[in-house]
Parts: C-alpha cells; structure tokens; sequence
C-alpha cells in the first residue's frame, strides 16, 4: 500500500465540498476484534444514514487501549486482503460513498507497531496513512494519571500528514499528537481546513485538557474534530470520551457524553474565511522575531 509523501501541501484551491455533515462515531470497544469491525461498521452505517458524508473513528478502535494488547491486535497494511479492519473501512467507504477517517489501529510492518490512522476516499480508495507522531510516555505523574509508556510498545510515525479530499485539506493527528501546536501549526501552513485527532485521553488528562487542546488549536482558524472511544471500552486504561467539534474561533460547536455515541455536526467552511478575515492572524505575525519553519522538504522521502 503506497504511503502519503512525506511532505504534502494541498492545493490552493476551494474544495469540492465546503459545508457538509461531519460524523463522529464513538465507539465501545471490546476484547473481540471481529465485535468491534462490526460495531465500526454499524456505527458509519448510521452516521452516513444521518447525511454525514465525511466520517471519523477513534484511537485504538479494533483493539482496547491497552500497550499488551496492541501485538495481538495489529495488522500488516501491506495487504489489504489480510487487514480486516482495512478491508471494512474500505468496504463501507465504497458502499455508501463517504470519506472515512479511520481513527487508529495498531500496524504491523517490518517487525515494529505504529499506532496509524487510514483515510479512505469515496470509491473505498486508500488515501493516506498517518502513524502517530507524538507517542504517550507518561513521566512522573501530575494529575493522578494511570502510568503509560506508549513507546516500550509502538514505534514513532516520521510523517504529518495532510491529505487532500473532497472535503478540503484534512491534517490527521492522533491523541498525543494534538500537544504540539506546531503540528497544527504545519497543517495550517500547508492548507489545512480540519484537523482530526482521533484520541483517547484520560480520566484526568481528559477533564484538564481535552477541551483546551482542542480550543487552543483556533490559534490556526481552523476546524477540529476528535473522536474517543466510549469509557466503558475494555482495557487497563480508563478513557475520557467527549468526542469533539471546535470551530476556527474556537468554539465548541457540539461535543458529547461518555456514553457510546454518533455525534453528527454540521461544518460550513465559510466560518475559516470569516475568523480570518476578522483576525488577520498571518498578516500580523512578526517573522522579524520569530520565524516557523516547515522543515521538510519537497525531496525527503525518509
Ligand atoms: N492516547 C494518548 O495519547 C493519551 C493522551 O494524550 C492523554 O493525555 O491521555
């Protein structure tokens, strides 16, 4: 399966869609990685049922959020066929004619893990691949926080990731991913519309800071959307839900409960050109004093 090259920009240009139903399907999930292909997959049947035509999963969707758990659970992308979680988000895409960004699985390639998110178009067409960048290592806790080493179990993505569709220019960062603003940063810099992080924080990083990283991110006028698994999903990790829509002043424009949910939120890309237009935020940026530099180039490819 090919993957998205290292640097992308999208092109400057209005996308095909610019309000549409976006679908945000909390899942619960289970120990049985067939229970929870099934589940993903009723849960898109009835976002798409709802008018959702671009659709979000979340971190860790076919496997509970538990590092021991991640081996058991991965699949080898390199064939499609023998990637089941793959092959449905493909499948369903195709069938009802909708985008999925497919929140995160554990991958299996060349003898490491990579926490990753797939993006299939409309036809079921593999877009784009995002492994997750930042990985979750706990240091000494603050919050009252489980203790989790991400790293011991899953290796590190190289990659951001922007990915050109229907819908626009669509950053991907998963859980973690979302603490560093230059990432955003980079997405906004490179055409992003939306960024989506599927997530799955905490109980207590969750109720410090979910909402606040999610809101913070209007620093780039963009919309945000992020989609956690249920809290009563299985695992040694108790996760905080409140799956989420900001929009580009920030604002929480629908979130939800704990509870396994479809959220269906309404997106109207003209609320990116409004924000920006009332807060000219690019025109003032002083680079006389400080300077964002995208450090990758058109030919790396590592
Ligand atoms: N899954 C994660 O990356 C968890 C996380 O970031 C948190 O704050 O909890």
């Amino acid at each position: 399966m090919a993957s998205n090259s290292k640097r992308t920009v999208c092109p400057l240009q209005i996308p095909k869609i610019t309000q549409f139903k976006i679908g945000i399907c909390q899942l619960k999930v289970t120990t049985e990685k067939s229970a929870n292909i099934l589940k993903a997959r009723e849960l898109i049947q009835a976002a798409a049922g709802k008018g959702a035509s671009l659709i979000l999963l979340p971190e860790m969707w076919n496997c509970p959020c538990s590092t021991d758990m991640f081996a058991k659970f991965a699949e080898d992308f390199s064939d499609i066929d023998s990637a089941p979680s793959l092959l449905m988000l493909s499948e369903v895409a195709s069938s009802l004619g909708v985008t999925i960004i497919g929140g995160s699985v554990p991958e299996k390639d060349a003898g490491q893990l990579y926490n990753t998110c797939c993006l299939f178009g409309p036809n079921g067409e593999f877009k784009a691949k995002h492994r997750k960048i930042h990985l979750f290592d706990m240091g000494k806790p603050l919050l009252g926080e489980v203790q989790f080493k991400e790293s011991d179990y899953i290796s590190a993505g190289k990659n951001p990731t922007v990915v050109d569709t229907d819908f626009g220019c669509i950053g991907i960062g998963i859980c973690h991913d979302i603490r560093f603003p230059e990432l955003a940063m980079l997405y906004s810099a490179r055409g992003a519309q939306l960024i989506c992080y599927p997530g799955a924080f905490n109980m207590s990083t969750g109720a410090a800071l979910w909402e606040l990283e999610q809101r913070t991110r209007q620093d780039d006028s963009l919309y945000v959307a992020s989609c956690s698994p249920s809290r009563d999903s299985a695992g040694s990790y108790a996760i905080w839900g409140h799956s989420t829509v900001v929009g580009p002043m920030g604002e929480i424009i629908a979130t939800t409960g704990h509870d396994k949910t479809v959220l269906i939120v309404d997106v109207d890309y003209a609320a990116i050109q409004r924000t920006r237009e009332s807060f000219p935020l690019e025109s003032q940026r002083r680079s006389d004093i400080y300077q964002f530099v995208d450090v990758l180039t058109e030919s790396s490819n590592s």
